[in-house]
């Protein structure tokens, strides 16, 4: 078992290289002959044995990459399987930078050839390798991966995933008849294709690389002075960019190779102290292993201080994407469609290599410069063995069989809902892969199999409250289609603006998914809403794409929903502009953020770096502006104390007063606030804060504010509606009386008596005394330019910055759906 095994490790590993190789330190992106290679096995006979990878360069002359390469070394179950090579490279120990590192793929390359062929002949007569050749000719089915890293390629993540894969990359025995002496020829033939084309670089190349050869001496100081490690003062932290349980992210540049990552600062205290060491591991490998996989947040490197675990990751420069839904209310079907397949995609990368996220949701896809999809935060990941997932499917035909006695069940655990909330992965199942065939047989009988079971019941409620699947809070076994059903509330949610099963608390969220009950509001697209449903089902088996092979979700690729896409290019594709379901939101956002770091920086993570970055995510001396009130009133929005007061008086009688926490109420009227597909009757109210503050209007509560700054612009786009555009979110009001214009330029008033030169405003008289009877003698043309929904271009907008809004996350959880909607089961 093992050397098929190997056997599989190797030829990913290899396949991976030789696409992503480097000759003379610039990227050759090949096109391979076709991505079935499965064979060449020279370079897995390297082991990195660092933790950095891709681009982490230490030397700041050379940039180069210093690990220390073991070959041969690797395991013996390597050598076993490769004993030429073992002889050949027995514990030579080099460290490499990535101009020898190319040197050594090459002369390796010559001699895996033969070594591939012979271990394929072999493993042909024992059988092993066959699954190897069955992944990869199911890869190519979809076309060869380019391994891609900020759009680069990376053979040093490559190799650090590589190194990290074994368990992603172990076979699944049911395919080893699959093989055929055909297929093991056709792969030798591609891989000397392969080998021929690095050759033919490899000399168009000669004269740098002789040159490269003539410093011998620096290349044995390389060799006998490995890279230190990372630390703190090999970046410059620009700017905090968000934060999470744990810790906090940077957007920092390496002082060397000047390139931008995200480095994730966790407290070491914090870990302790919550015990969350499994949950940082987890998270660790897991990002090991997707890294160089397209889709994913790389982990370049990991190290630490005293204080400190970092993980140095890819920048994701636009943000995640909650914050773009929440800004435009839902996405446009062209939108949806383009993103939901890139998810689909990373669901099947996952699944494939036996990785359950089981916290897909939109704050954890993040957005990368091109707009393209990168999943994070694998901290509630679950690595599952062929085993478990074995358990988890006959499981789940007994859970159905059983459900029905099982009614109460549910509410007892809904009860201890709590109690739900932890995460016990360290009591993981620990069937290990050294068991005998006796064991084995032991692990499998029905006494053990239900032992295990019962203990995996007890495993992880991990994950979101809002896209959590029904086999989760039922402590069911944990299977890839937790991801789907994910998928399915974000789709959902892209095209409805807020995510199918919402409520007050956990409990009536659970309650929701478990009775699998969602709402498709009018206008919901029909192919999506069919897609949706079928993937929201209780029963994870019934999920489309369940019944497809692990990974390769056929059915749900061949949904009408995904007509049209394609699948082979779509990351190579520009998606598609974010537009708004709803018509009339200005087109022309721009989400990009304009933030570089500055190069006048210190290094380093010190005190006082931390309260320069804490300042500056304060906005303490820097240029934030603060609202400046002039002394003289030309704006009649700018009451005195004594009119104040008088305003004040006569409010008391108005059962809206209590809401405006003593300011005088400018305006008022009801609105219908959509979000997405939905709207909600309130009652919005403009105080001399000035806030805008809305209530709903049955319960009488007070259910959020429209955040001020100097960013917020207000405009009309007809009598009836009107838009509040904040940096994070565009509130799109709908006013039933008509006076959406009277809105509009009363915000616009308020505004500029607050942030700008009073000269400029117009004049506006104000009776607050009836709803929506606001007078505006306003100064036509300075509204007219700034109002009309055409000539209004908004400032750009720092999408990650969006991000840490709180205020949006609470709206996007709060319950909407005054909008007529039909409620039925997808069961
Ligand atoms: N590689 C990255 N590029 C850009 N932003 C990132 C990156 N990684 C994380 N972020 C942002 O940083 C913030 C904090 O992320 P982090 O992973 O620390 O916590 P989290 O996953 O949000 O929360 P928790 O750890 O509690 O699950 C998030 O807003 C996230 O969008």
């Amino acid at each position: 078992m093992k050397c098929k095994s190997w056997s599989n490790k190797i030829n990913n590993y290899v396949v991976r290289k030789i696409k992503s190789i480097k000759i003379n330190g610039a990227q050759q992106q090949l096109q391979l002959p076709g991505s079935g290679a499965s064979g060449i096995a020279a370079a897995a006979v390297i082991s990195v044995a660092s933790d950095c990878g891709e681009n982490c360069s230490s030397n700041g002359v050379e940039q180069q990459q210093h690990f220390n390469i073991a070959t041969t070394t690797a395991t013996s179950a390597t050598a076993a399987t490769m004993p030429a090579m073992a002889k050949e490279k027995a514990s030579a120990t080099v460290s490499l930078g990535e101009s020898n590192f190319r040197d050594i793929n090459l002369k390796d390359l010559a001699v895996v050839v033969e070594a591939a062929s012979r271990l394929h002949q072999q493993q042909h007569t024992c059988g092993c390798g066959a699954v190897s050749a069955a992944e990869n000719n199911n890869n190519s089915r979809y076309g060869s991966s380019k391994y891609l890293t900020n759009g680069h390629t990376s053979p040093l993540a490559a190799a650090v995933a590589s190194n990290s894969s074994s368990v992603a990359t172990t076979p699944n025995c049911s395919k080893l008849h699959n093989c055929s002496l055909q297929q093991y020829e056709n792969d030798i033939r591609q891989q000397t294709e392969i080998l021929d084309m690095l050759r033919q670089q490899h000399q168009q190349q000669q004269p740098q690389q002789q040159q490269q050869q003539q410093q011998p001496q620096q290349q044995q100081q390389q060799l006998q002075n490995p890279a230190p490690r990372r630390s703190p003062n090999d970046f410059i932290f620009g700017r905090y960019i968000g934060e999470g349980s744990y810790s906090i992210v940077y957007l920092a540049v390496d002082i060397h190779s000047r390139r931008e990552y995200a480095i994730k600062v966790c407290e070491k205290r914090l870990i302790l102290r919550e015990r969350k060491q499994d949950y940082i591991k987890r998270e660790r490998e897991v990002m090991h292993q997707m890294t160089n996989v397209p889709g994913f947040v790389n982990l370049s490197c990991t190290f630490q201080d005293q204080r400190s675990l970092y993980f140095v990751m890819t920048y994701a420069r636009k943000g995640d994407m909650l914050p773009y839904i929440n800004r435009v209310g839902s996405f446009d079907v062209a939108c949806t469609r383009h993103y939901a397949a890139e998810l689909l995609l990373a669901c099947e990368h996952m699944h494939r290599r036996n990785v359950v996220h089981r916290d897909l949701k939109p704050e954890n896809i993040l957005l990368d410069e091109d707009m393209h999809t990168l999943i994070a935060d694998f901290g509630s990941a679950k690595v599952m063995t062929a085993q478990e997932r074995a358990l988890a499917t006959e499981h789940c035909s007994e859970q159905r069989r059983s459900h029905s006695d099982d009614d109460d069940e549910d509410s007892d655990r809904l009860d201890n809902e709590d109690d739900e909330y932890y995460d016990r992965d360290s009591e993981e199942l620990d069937d290990g892969e050294g068991d005998d065939e006796q064991q084995q047989e032991e692990m499998d009988s029905p006494r053990h199999r239900q032992r295990r079971y019962n203990r995996h019941r007890k495993a992880s409620f991990v994950g979101t409250a809002q896209y959590v699947s029904p086999e989760v809070l039922q402590n069911g076994p944990i299977t890839p289609a937790a991801d789907l059903w994910a998928l399915g509330c974000i789709v959902y949610q892209m095209i409805a603006g807020l995510p199918p099963f919402r409520g007050s608390n956990d409990y009536v969220i659970f309650k929701e998914i478990l009775d699998c009950a969602v709402d498709f509001p009018q206008g919901f697209d029909k192919d999506a809403e069919d897609l949706v449903r079928k993937l929201l089902r209780v029963d994870p088996r019934d999920r489309l794409g369940a019944q497809d092979e692990f990974g390769y979700y056929e059915s749900i690729r061949a949904h009408p929903f995904f007509a049209g896409i394609d699948w082979q290019t779509l990351r190579q594709q520009t998606p598609p502009p974010i537009y708004p379901y709803l018509p009339g939101v200005s087109q022309d956002e721009d989400f990009r953020s304009s933030y570089t770091v500055p190069g006048d920086l210190e290094p380093g993570l010190d005190e006082r770096q931390i309260s320069r970055l804490l300042s500056a995510e304060l906005g303490v001396g820097s240029s934030v502006a603060v609202p400046v009130k002039r002394s003289t009133a030309k704006n009649s929005f700018d009451l005195n104390d004594a009119e104040k007061l008088q305003r004040l008086e006569q409010q008391k009688t108005d059962k809206w007063h209590v809401f405006a926490d003593g300011e005088v109420i400018l305006k008022k009227g009801f609105v219908n606030k959509r979000k997405g597909l939905f709207a909600r009757k309130r009652m919005l109210l403009l105080t001399t804060g000035p806030r805008l503050i809305y209530i709903d209007p049955v319960q009488m509560i007070k259910k959020g504010e429209i955040p001020w700054s100097p960013d917020l612009r207000a405009e009309y786009k007809n009598f009836k509606i009107f838009f509040v555009h904040t940096p994070n979110r565009t509130y799109y009001l709908d006013d039933p009386e008509g006076y959406a214009i009277h809105w509009s330029e009363a915000i616009e008033s308020m505004r500029k008596l607050t942030y700008e030169d009073p000269s400029s405003t117009s004049a506006v008289s104000c009776s607050s005394g009836s709803s929506n009877s606001l007078a505006v003698i306003s100064n036509s043309s300075a509204a007219s330019s700034s109002n009309s929904p055409t000539a209004r271009r908004s400032s750009p907008v720092n999408a990650s910055q969006a991000s840490t809004a709180s205020d949006n996350r609470t709206l996007g959880s709060t319950r909407t759906g005054t909008s007529p909607s039909k409620k039925t089961a997808s069961k």
